[in-house]
């Protein structure tokens, strides 16, 4: 049988990645695709870079509109990032009737549910697989493997940027400029660092994950975003003399309240197996109900790693090249006409419970004062300490660790903390969950 045409759009790090993955594993994959699979057009923004991969028997163009008009092609694989040219060529590839595979996450998150309902319209099949933790099949995980299960949390490190600086930094003692630069050479980072390290790419990651585990439309603009540039190395040995590690976490949760959409640095226990998930490396922990807690780790960002993703979405189109559309997976694990539109939960009626720090004076009477405050927001607490002043310095660090609570009763107490004479500056606030 003749082989696939891809057509791919980028030649960058998952680009190169993705055309020598079909190359060394040609055979494997034709065997287990039923077709050879061959990138015979691509498009770059430069012709004359020095390459990660071949580009032998590749037509190359610096026009991404040539690609996807050519009508040999069969699928196009998307891998520029950004958003608004993405957008504007899959939805040309999917009127000239291809298929399209994606690692872009903002992508799907942000124009998902129109380039879904173009690609139902059109019968085309859309893969996302690389576009959340790279190379771990969380998608797949999530919409095929646990379909009998009611998921009740989803819990994940969704960006490896993030991780390696969190990592490196804190138990490497490595400056957080340095760590960046070196996730950028890795080819980890996206192209513009702010939407790794600012929480944007967990969100966009978050968003998607939401939506394959409760049947809810694509809400980017529903998750509540927090990066991981405000967190230092003192709350880092504090959460620590506690027993907890500081992970930037994406959560999703469904309660008898409703969903909520969050992405944090977060104090997990140490003992907890996310704790242990460094480096580059992400791990998504799904809670359902039948099977119980499940962790799916590896590594989440790099050439291979996604390009191994990619390679997984184009043997899925081509052996689904013959099924009729609507016996397809649904790109968002329930039918389209399925999807529940249940209002998210709004910010201040989000649950967690929170490790705050706070300067206070070194004088009596202070510590009974925040305390009554937070009981009076029925706030209860787990733990409090009052460490060491430094010498010379009037003020002590004060930890306390909360147990569950509401987000708009730990803001109205730290207002009103943060107005006592005795309490400097603004109070540290940390989520803290222990996923169990
Ligand atoms: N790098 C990773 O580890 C990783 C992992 C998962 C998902 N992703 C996603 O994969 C996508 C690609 O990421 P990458 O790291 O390979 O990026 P990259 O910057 O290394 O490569 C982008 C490629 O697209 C080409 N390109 C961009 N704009 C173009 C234009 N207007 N015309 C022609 N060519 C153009 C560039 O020339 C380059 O070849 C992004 O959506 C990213 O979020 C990346
Ligand atoms: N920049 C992303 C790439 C993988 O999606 C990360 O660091 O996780
Ligand atoms: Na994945």
């Amino acid at each position: 049988m003749k082989a696939v045409k891809v057509g791919l759009l980028g030649l960058g790090t998952v680009g190169g990645g993705t055309v020598n993955l079909l190359a060394r594993n040609r055979d494997e994959i034709t065997r287990r695709a039923g077709r050879a699979i061959d990138v015979v057009h691509a498009a770059t923004r430069h012709l004359d870079r020095p390459r990660t991969c071949s580009t032998a028997g590749i037509r190359l163009t610096t026009d991404l509109f040539e690609v996807v008009d050519n009508p040999e092609i069969e699928i196009i694989v998307e891998l520029i990032g950004g958003e608004s040219l993405a957008k504007e060529l899959t939805l040309r590839a999917i009127d000239n009737g291809k298929h399209v595979v994606t690692a872009n996450k903002a992508l799907i998150a942000l124009h998902g549910n129109e380039i879904f309902r173009r690609a139902r319209d059109k019968g085309a099949s859309i893969g996302f697989e690389a576009a959340v933790a790279g190379g771990i099949p969380i998608i797949k995980a999530v919409r095929e493997a646990l379909v009998g299960n009611r998921i009740e949390w989803l819990a994940g490190i969704i960006n490896g940027t993030a991780n390696f600086i969190l990592s490196e930094m804190f138990y490497e003692s490595r400056e957080f400029g340095e760590v960046l630069a070196e996730a950028q050479r890795l080819g980890y980072a996206e192209a513009d660092p702010t939407f790794d390290v600012e929480g944007i790419d967990a969100a966009h990651k978050l968003t998607i994950l939401a939506s394959i585990a409760f049947g809810i439309p694509l809400q980017f603009d529903k998750v509540h975003i927090e990066g991981i540039t405000h967190i230092n190395r003192e709350d880092v040995a504090y959460a620590e003399e506690f027993g907890f590690r500081i992970k930037h976490l994406g959560i999703c949760r469904r309660d008898e309240r409703g969903i909520s959409l969050r992405v944090h640095p977060t104090l997990l226990p140490a003992r907890q197996l996310l704790s242990s998930v460094d480096g580059v490396m992400n791990a998504v922990m799904v809670k359902s109900d039948a099977l119980g807690p499940t962790l799916y780790y590896g590594a989440g960002a790099g050439a291979e790693p996604t390009a191994s993703a990619v390679v997984a979405d184009l043997v899925d189109v081509v052996r689904e090249f013959t099924l009729e559309p609507e016996n397809r997976v649904p790109f968002l694990a329930f039918q389209s006409d399925a999807l529940s539109h249940e209002p998210l939960l709004p910010l201040p009626e989000i649950e967690a419970a929170y490790y705050l720090r706070m300067q206070a004076m070194d004088q009596p009477g202070v510590l009974a004062e925040v305390t009554r405050l937070l009981g009076e927001a029925a706030i209860s607490i787990e733990a409090i300490i009052q460490k060491q002043p430094t010498p010379g310095a009037e003020e002590v660090p004060v930890i306390i660790l909360t147990h569950r609570v509401r987000e708009w009763q730990i803001q109205q107490a730290c207002a009103r903390i943060e107005q006592l004479d005795s309490i400097q500056g603004y109070i540290t606030r940390i989520r803290v969950e222990r996923l169990d």
